[in-house]
């Protein structure tokens, strides 16, 4: 049976207040901004933080994505932990005060917030991982919304067509709003015509993974993806293993999957990117709902690595030895 929702986690209102509080206390290199809506109006934020904060510097800039899944709740403790290791380490920790100079961090905290509502909201855990959005000619509400972004959507048996699936695709490529407002955002950041986003990790639970694309195949080098560019991310994610212990593998070594984030940011927008399915590694350690007294030890546990993407975002490919 599932548990009562647990107060330790971060619901929206409460997240809308934590992001305030780190904006005032950081206002030189830290700022929010409202970058579109979820399907139930909720805003949905971004923290940039970086030195200069209101100019757009011409630095490369990593993204993070939270809470594309409702139930994985331990991904918006994710984005509080980053949002203060960022802040509250300027000035003090010197690598993180060059991390913070010399790159753009995009921090989506919870792109998902209507599904992640719905699922602490009753007396118990909801078990939700769709968003909140209504399927026409169907009961069953919510579109998955990681099967909905626009690459290879819906190609290769990795999504379901059907409503009442939790892996329903949607109606079309980016039919989700949630969906709509990130790939806008992301878009966004092409300047002079160059994508300014080089690297990039959406936050999961759970299985104590760091997955890379691509997920609709299980090749490793196919169209859209060299030799090189796979080596980087391979390497990339090994890396980053080696700091946090979670097991790093293409995401379609765990499953098939279309339409995913990861497809997108790496196959349109050239984003070298990953996936980290966080604690616990496998139900019996609390599945979708560890309890709340394991937040602080396991977002910690992803410093490190989150670090080590900070460090390769001027060039990915430099960890393979490669200019590109
Ligand atoms: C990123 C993919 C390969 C795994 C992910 N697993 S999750 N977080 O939904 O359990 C998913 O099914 O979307
Ligand atoms: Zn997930």
């Amino acid at each position: 049976p599932l548990a009562d929702p647990d107060p330790g986690y971060t619901g929206y209102a409460e997240l809308v207040g934590v992001i305030d509080e780190v904006v005032a206390a950081h206002p030189d290199i830290a700022a929010r901004s409202v970058i579109g809506r979820s399907h139930e109006g909720r805003d949905l934020l971004a923290v940039k933080i970086s030195d200069n904060v209101d100019v757009d510097e011409d630095q490369p800039e990593v993204l993070f994505v939270h809470a594309q899944h409702a139930r994985e709740h331990l991904t918006v403790e994710m984005a509080v932990h980053l949002m203060r290791l960022l802040t509250d380490g300027y000035g003090g920790d010197p690598r993180i005060t060059d991390l913070v100079d010399d790159r753009e961090i995009w921090i989506l905290p919870n792109v998902n917030p209507d599904g992640s509502e719905y699922d602490m909201a009753g007396s118990t855990w909801r078990n939700w991982r769709k968003n909140r959005q209504p399927n026409e000619g169907s009961s069953s509400p919510g579109t998955d919304l990681n099967r909905n972004w626009a690459y290879e959507w819906g190609c290769c048996g990795g999504s379901s067509g059907n409503p009442s699936s939790i892996t329903y695709r949607g109606p079309a490529p980016e039919s989700a709003p949630e969906v709509r407002v990130v790939a806008d955002f992301v878009r966004g950041r092409v300047v002079g015509g160059e994508q300014q986003i080089t690297t990039a990790i959406d936050f999961h639970t759970y299985s104590e993974l760091i997955l890379w694309p691509f997920g609709h195949t299980y090749d490793d080098v196919t169209n859209g993806m060299t030799r090189e560019e796979y080596d980087t991310h391979a390497a990339l994610g090994e890396h980053m293993a080696e700091a946090n212990g979670y097991t790093p593998q293409q995401s379609s070594d765990l499953y098939v999957t279309d339409g995913s984030i990861n497809d997108w940011l790496w196959g349109d927008q050239r984003i070298v990117n990953f996936t980290y399915e966080m604690y616990p590694r496998s139900a019996a350690g609390g599945g979708f709902y560890p309890p709340s007294s394991v937040i602080e030890r396991e977002t910690a546990r992803n410093e490190e690595a989150v670090l080590r993407l900070l460090d390769y975002a001027d060039c990915p490919y430099r960890i393979i030895g490669e200019e590109a």
